[in-house]
């Protein structure tokens, strides 16, 4: 069968069997046709019907967490783990606590998971998971409970060789503390089984900064090959977060002015710079919303129920780091007419198929999450490494590390579209490279 023919029947069936899930279908629908030119050139592929393997996940986990709230009354959420492909190693990926999680989003995640991990070099497959549990507004103790619950089910299915999840939106240091915690008692020490640890008991350095600021050497690597670099640059960031913060320390440390961050209920506009230590301070440390900031910054405005992505005030680089789906057509066309030449995800699957259309058309180097946000689960790994030798590595050593594992995430991406003609390409890019390595690794394995 010719490789057109195969892809279009594989997105046909993944569209009858899997109607309804918006953002899988998404996700599945920017992966196929661009590995299409691969398949052109290795029909074997095609013969074992890789892609119709490929697809299904391995194994989706659903469970009940039930839960006390602190008035005692009983609650009820839903959890998920997908177990996507363990064709290169243990499933990994992150953990939601969202309200807007569903069986659709859970497998869009651990479905980019795969080509993502297999991008960093490291040995980690490709898994997902969470709740619509919503930590916002919930006191400590309540999030603890629910994290002991969600664990008391979710330990049957993981391990530091099998499956070993981490934070995402959510999911921080406290939500990774009591799940650790859940995890510790009900199956005795096991410091590999998640990452994202507390540095106090197994963490790694550099992981709590590791998506922001590899999503930022992502970038200088493609700024460095045209002689260019972040100094007086300005770039807009959204979202307020853990890769948000750590990407306006990043740009802003390499020379850039950050203008903008936010969060669900609005953004900020800071023409001086965003001063991160506020963010911070607000966000990691009170848990407050990003509206705050003018209190303290008057010079900053507050834009209440707007996204960044539709003010208009010049910039060079855009750094979507929120959620999905958060950059649409009509806002990439502005993204565009306001200078815009560089859009690196730090989110995952922020740009809808129409953005990401819009963008190509107007020359915009766009960077997809699986390539430029990787660097959060590389180090993920590193803490893994860390973890089965019993030693810590300094901050020093990891962000190196980091650094260097993001470059060859940015020049595989670029190499591996130059060889098919389709310079700066790097959806084609990252997609075609994650995906050759899985495929490999499950022909050699007996396609089980
Ligand atoms: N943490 C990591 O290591 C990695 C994260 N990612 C991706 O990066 C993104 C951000 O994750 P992370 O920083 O960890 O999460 P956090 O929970 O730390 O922060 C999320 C930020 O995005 C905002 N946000 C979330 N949902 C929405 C929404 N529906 N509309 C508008 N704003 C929203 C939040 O605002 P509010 O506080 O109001 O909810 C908050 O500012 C996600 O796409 C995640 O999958 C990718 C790779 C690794
Ligand atoms: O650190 C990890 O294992 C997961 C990070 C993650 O969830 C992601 O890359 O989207």
């Amino acid at each position: 069968m010719e490789a057109k023919q195969y892809v279009e029947e594989m997105q046909k069936k993944i569209h009858e069997n899997d109607r309804g899930q918006v953002e899988y279908l998404q996700a599945v629908d920017e992966f196929l046709p661009s590995v299409e030119v691969f398949l052109k050139e290795n029909p074997a592929f095609i013969e074992a019907n890789i892609l119709g393997i490929l697809i299904e996940p391995e194994r989706i986990l659903q469970f009940r967490v039930p839960w006390q709230d602190d008035k005692g009354n009983w609650r009820v959420n839903r959890g998920y783990r997908v177990q996507y492909n363990s064709a290169i190693g243990p499933y990994k990926g992150g953990l939601r606590f969202h309200p807007s999680v569903n069986l659709s989003v859970m497998k869009f995640l651990a479905f980019e998971q795969i080509f993502k991990n297999s991008l960093t070099g490291l040995p980690i497959g490709g898994g997902k998971g969470g709740s619509d549990f919503d930590p916002k507004g919930k006191s400590d103790a309540e999030v603890m409970r629910f994290c002991q619950s969600f664990m008391t089910e979710l330990q049957k299915h993981i391990g530091p060789s099998t499956d070993v999840p981490a934070g995402d939106i959510g999911v921080g240091g406290r939500e990774i503390g009591y799940l650790y915690g859940m995890y510790k008692r009900l199956r005795n020490y096991d410091a590999g089984v998640l990452t994202g640890k507390p540095l106090g008991y197994w963490g790694s350095q550099a992981r709590t900064e590791a998506t922001g600021y590899g999503c930022v050497y992502f970038v200088k690597h493609l700024l460095n090959d045209s002689n260019d670099s972040f100094a007086g640059k300005k770039v807009v960031v959204s979202g307020s977060g853990n890769v948000s913060i750590y990407a306006i320390e990043k740009a802003q440390e390499l020379g850039a002015t950050v203008l903008t961050c936010s969060d669900s209920t609005g953004f900020i506009y800071d023409p001086d710079g965003i001063d991160v230590e506020l963010v911070k301070e607000l966000k990691e440390k009170n848990r407050e919303r990003i509206s705050k900031y003018v209190e303290t910054r008057t010079g900053a405005t507050y834009y209440d129920g707007q996204s960044v992505w539709d003010f208009k005030v010049s910039y060079d680089i855009a750094l979507p780091c929120a959620t999905q789906n958060e950059i649409n057509e009509d806002q990439a066309k502005i993204l565009v007419e306001n200078g815009g030449k560089i859009v690196a995800e730090g989110a995952n699957m922020p740009c809808t198929l129409e953005a990401v259309h819009v963008l190509d058309e107007a020359g915009v180097y766009y960077c997809p999450g699986k390539a430029a946000n990787a660097g959060g689960v590389a180090v993920s790994a590193l803490e893994m490494s860390q973890n089965a030798e019993r030693l810590s590595w300094s901050f020093e050593k990891v962000d190196g590390m980091l650094d260097d594992i993001m470059k060859n995430i940015y020049e595989t991406c670029r190499d591996t579209a130059n060889r098919y003609d389709a310079a700066n390409n790097f959806v084609l890019g990252a997609n075609v490279a994650g995906f050759e390595k899985v495929a490999n690794a499950m022909i050699s394995q007996g396609l089980v």
